[in-house]
């Protein structure tokens, strides 16, 4: 269970998802998926491997384009959007990937520095530390800022991984897996810390996960994914309170208390 309650403002939408199709050749990935992230809010989509919940975010992001349907973001239309238009509307999504995508040449300071160096490049030196040091200090890691990735545990490189992602302190974050590959311990810091960056950041998010520990300990929403399309949204209880076999199925999967 989440441990504060969150500010949601259910009036205002900041992604808006209608009658979305994707397919790649014969493979009919997306199917119809409908879905709105409020201000504020945290959405998990739990799916099972392969069922779309990656080509989902990367169409939020416009790395991909739907088939048809529409998906608005912070009140534009992503696909009608110019080049530039797109650029600065993904300043505002922060995709925390999978394995943290660091530079494994730099050091955890300067992999901070680099998206700063390349955005905006007229902040000052002493804005860009500023910076770095409250993003360091908020994921619990400011004594790696002189380390190597290489030198960093698994949980904190991908702490790290995040704080890359909000250092441009985005609006939006889509985390993919974010506790893949992880003992439980560092699952629940991983957990506590996505919670800490909702409330103190004041961001909206989307997760992506087939972890039931961590859609139940970050989810103010679950919306479960089955073959291209949500067959179950509500929270984890609502979600999870019923005999549906589907979903049964899916929870025994999984060990939770
Ligand atoms: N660029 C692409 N070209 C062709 N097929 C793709 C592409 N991207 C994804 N797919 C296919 O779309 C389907 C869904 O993939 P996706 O990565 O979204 O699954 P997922 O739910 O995120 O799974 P996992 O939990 O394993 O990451 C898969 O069958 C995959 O092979």
């Amino acid at each position: 269970m989440k441990p504060f309650t969150p500010e949601i403002h259910w009036d205002e939408t900041v992604i808006s998802i209608r009658d979305l199709y994707k397919s790649f050749g014969q493979n009919h990935v997306l199917r119809g998926v409908n879905l709105d992230l409020h201000r504020g809010e945290n959405i998990v989509v739990l799916g099972r491997s392969g069922t779309g919940k990656s080509v989902l975010i990367k169409i939020i992001s416009a790395l991909l384009y739907p088939d048809s349907g529409t998906v608005n973001v912070l009140g534009l239309e992503v696909e009608t959007l110019k080049h530039d238009e797109l650029r600065d509307l993904r300043l505002k999504i922060g995709f925390c990937f999978q394995n943290g995508a660091l530079y494994d040449s730099m050091t955890v300071g300067e992999n901070l520095a680099f998206p700063l160096r390349r955005n905006m490049p007229h902040m000052s030196k002493r804005e860009r530390d500023e910076r770095i040091a409250t993003v360091l200090e908020a994921v619990g890691l400011s004594q790696t800022i002189n380390q190597m990735p290489a030198e960093l545990s698994g949980g904190q490189r991908k702490r790290i991984g995040i704080g890359r992602t909000l250092i441009l302190r985005p609006e939006i974050m889509l985390y993919d897996e974010p506790t893949a590959g992880l003992d439980p311990i560092t699952c629940t810091d991983i957990n506590n810390l996505i919670n800490e960056v909702q409330k103190r950041f004041k961001t909206s998010s989307i997760i992506i996960t087939h972890d039931l520990a961590c859609a139940k300990a970050t989810g103010d929403k679950i919306a479960v994914m089955k073959e291209g399309r949500f067959i179950k949204e509500g929270s984890f209880e609502e979600v999870f309170s019923d005999n549906d076999e589907l979903i049964r199925e899916f929870y025994d999967y999984n060990f939770i208390q």
